[in-house]
């Protein structure tokens, strides 16, 4: 018999989806959440839910390969991406998962990267005290093939020398956060969609 799910990750997971619901992150059934729990656990998000109405039902176990506790449930879609974050940083205990109108709009106009710089808010992911500073957000071509997005995702971590940046886009789809927990990663995808939105902007509106 599996261990129950904590409450707190499941109360995590409702509060995250209500809160990026009132931001329009999470249309449709977009977006994915997990919590990490002990024992090699993660608490995922099922599939197909709407992001801003879950319950404690929605949120189902698998385990850092992906496979359920129990067979019967779907979890996300995109499961191997949250996966692939607690593999790689085993101080990281929650992963975001939204579309929003910012992230969707500019990854599908961008390169491999979009660099954010100058903004206070850099200072919301880890390592930056200052303004004075560039982040340069990783940006992956879209692919339904879930396994070979989070292989290129890997392969880019394995390229970057001075710091992995605490997200990434994938291109006219959306951005995934992760920090020690979901009020670190909920603090880190606001700064990161205030300072897309402010970049859209100004396209729109160059000065
Ligand atoms: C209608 S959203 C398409 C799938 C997606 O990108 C997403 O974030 C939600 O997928 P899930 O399987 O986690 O519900
Ligand atoms: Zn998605």
């Amino acid at each position: 018999m599996p261990a129950p799910i904590p409450e707190a990750a499941i109360q995590a997971i409702i509060g995250a989806g209500r809160r990026m619901d009132r931001f329009n992150w999470v249309p449709a059934t977009a977006g994915n959440f997990s919590v990490r729990l002990p024992g090699n656990r993660i608490a995922v998000t099922r599939s197909g839910q709407h992001k801003g109405f879950l319950t404690a039902e929605s949120v189902m176990v698998v385990d850092l390969d992906g496979r359920p506790e129990d067979p019967a449930l779907r979890p996300s879609a995109e499961t191997l991406l949250h996966c692939g974050i607690y593999r790689r940083f085993p101080e990281i205990g929650a992963s975001l998962h939204g579309h929003s109108i910012a992230n969707t709009v500019l990854s599908r106009r961008a390169g491999d990267e979009i660099t954010l710089a100058g903004y206070e808010l850099l200072k919301a992911f880890p390592g930056l005290a200052t303004h004075d500073a560039s982040v340069a957000v990783p940006v992956f071509d879209n692919d339904q093939d879930i396994a070979r997005l989070q292989r290129a995702v890997e392969a880019c971590w394995d390229a970057i020398t001075d710091g992995i940046p605490p997200g990434y886009l994938i291109r006219g789809h959306g951005v995934y956060v992760w920090a020690r927990d979901m009020d670190a990663a909920l603090a880190r995808l606001e700064a990161l969609e205030f300072m897309l939105d402010c970049e859209l902007q100004d396209r729109r509106n160059p000065a």
